[in-house]
């Protein structure tokens, strides 16, 4: 591996469950119309660093005697619970809807490679890195327009530095939350083998067969009702996408909304400058007597980044797209369990004009529209559900900037120790594709808000400087 920056692949298997043991979760799985509105989106693809060093040899000695070995069976046994995610999505002719099938030989595939770029650079924040970069860092998903991989998983190892592990998933069969629920329950159980401890606490060094409540999946279709049969509509509705009767299940190739060339910058919003935000924000309202909008560490954030890039990007269009997403398991009627596997969120389109974001009262115009947005969830969750899969496929064909929110400081990332500590760094490496902003909580555990982006080099400095300056004089 001569060539700097050079990432060289020297495994590819497949993780399967052990074959003996009892399954704890189901063979097939139908998916939901929450599931299927996702069908042809892009795959979703994390980054978790961990820095490690080894007391008794090199790291890459420690790496591949070691970690990864240890990485692979606890793979193995969390699939037990996570059956789904080694099988595939599949539509054959004779069925109206997609679902997802596990056979005996499937497995999640599992790329290890060996990298020989500055792992301080990458995982660092000082400097803005081609977002080019970290590509060769994240599996793809085996695709075919028969069948289409859930889950992909590499470990790449950065000698004598430390190692990552990307995941990419299929969006058609969770959201974020559940994503989030199986890397947790991976790293519990990689942790367990490490101490020989059982993941529920007794000592027991081989067989991990319970999970805690809290990271115990929920597979139960029936918590999602569906009178409207939105499921047969929406996978009607992809047929006809891309030409009739068509049930291919590749994802959608999306030009990339940032250029060759384009850099990743990560940014912290501190819980103290959150805090003061606030004030700000309320204090300014009682002056306008205007009515009390909602004000959160999420709607401040946003806002005040919607407000920062429209004018680092120098965006030319009237009007601006915002779209975020919003949990729906504490919101349907009766509630669902928060460890309901799948997808369960709905999205929120909301338009703003640009010159308002622009001006003086920019951030309180940003923070409006998305406060309208959440208000709009009294008029019911599902309130417009029919349109979902075309507003997808209109935003995909759409030139106007569309500002999405990928992932949640909810999630709480930078808990996920795998037994090698907390992550260094936890990126969100497939918003160079779709644009959008990702949300974590900040790595320092202050409460605050750390923010991954992605833009053209000149406008990231642009947003750097605009990002900081409004700050600094809170
Ligand atoms: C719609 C929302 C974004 C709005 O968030 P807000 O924080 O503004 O409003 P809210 O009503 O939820 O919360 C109001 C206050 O209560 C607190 N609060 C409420 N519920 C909470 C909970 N379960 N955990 C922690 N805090 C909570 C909030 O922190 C906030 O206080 P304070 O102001 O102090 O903070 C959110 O409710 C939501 O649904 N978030 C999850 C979105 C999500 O799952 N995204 C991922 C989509 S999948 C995806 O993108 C792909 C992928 O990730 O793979």
């Amino acid at each position: 591996m001569a060539k700097p920056n050079a990432v060289e692949i020297v495994e590819v298997c497949k993780v399967a469950p052990p074959p003996t043991a009892d399954f704890h979760g189901p063979k097939s799985l139908p998916l939901t119309f929450f599931d299927i509105r996702w069908l042809r989106f892009p795959p979703i693809e994390r980054l978790f660093f961990y820095e490690t060093s080894s007391p008794n040899s090199i790291i890459s000695t420690f790496f591949f005697d070691s970690i990864l070995p240890r990485l692979k069976h606890s793979l193995s046994l969390t699939l037990l619970h996570f059956l789904p995610l080694a099988g595939n999505i599949t539509w054959p002719p004779t069925s109206p809807k997609p679902g997802i099938e596990y056979a005996e030989s499937d497995g999640v595939s599992l790329t290890v490679a060996v990298s020989n770029a500055d792992f301080r650079r990458l995982s660092g924040t000082d400097v803005f890195c081609e977002a080019a970069e970290y590509s060769p860092l994240v599996p793809k998903l085996s695709a075919s327009n028969d069948q289409v991989a859930v889950l992909a998983i590499q470990v790449t190892v950065f000698p004598n530095h430390g190692f990552s592990i990307g995941v990419t998933n299929h969006h058609s069969v969770f959201d974020g939350k559940s994503l989030i629920l199986f890397v947790k329950s991976w790293a519990l159980i990689c942790r367990s083998l490490g101490s020989g401890h059982r993941s529920d606490g007794h000592d027991q060094s081989t067989i991990f067969l319970q999970l805690p409540p809290e990271l115990k999946p929920v597979y139960d279709r029936d918590y999602i009702k569906d009178s409207a049969d939105l499921g047969t509509i929406f996978s009607n509705q992809w047929r006809n996408i891309d030409g009739p009767d068509n049930r291919s299940l590749v994802p959608w190739e999306v030009k990339k909304i940032q250029p060759a060339g384009s850099v990743r910058g990560t940014f912290q919003m501190p819980r103290q400058k959150i805090e003061k935000l606030k004030q700000l924000v309320r204090v300014e309202k009682m002056a306008n007597k205007d009515p009390i909008i909602h004000v959160s560490t999420f709607s401040l954030t946003y806002a005040y980044m919607l407000a920062c890039l429209v004018k680092a990007e120098e965006v030319k269009d009237d009007k601006i797209l915002f779209v975020f997403t919003m949990d729906l398991r504490s919101r349907l009627e009766p509630p669902i369990p928060t460890t309901y596997f799948g997808n369960c969120i709905a999205g929120k389109v909301t338009v703003v004009e640009r010159e308002a974001l622009l001006g003086k009262e920019g951030l309180v115009v940003a923070l409006s529209a998305i406060s309208e947005a959440i208000k709009g969830l009294e008029k019911g969750p599902l309130n417009g559900a029919e349109n979902w899969v075309t507003v997808i496929d209109k935003l995909k064909a759409s030139t106007i900037r569309a500002y999405s929110v990928a992932s949640s400081p909810r999630f709480e990332v930078y808990s996920t120790d795998f037994g090698w500590g907390r992550p260094k760094k936890v990126d969100f490496i497939s918003i160079d594709k779709t644009g959008a902003i990702s949300l974590s909580e900040n790595r320092n555990g202050d409460g605050g808000v750390e923010i991954g982006l992605v833009l053209r080099k000149h406008h990231m400095e642009a947003f750097s400087s605009l990002f900081a300056e409004g700050l600094e004089y809170l």
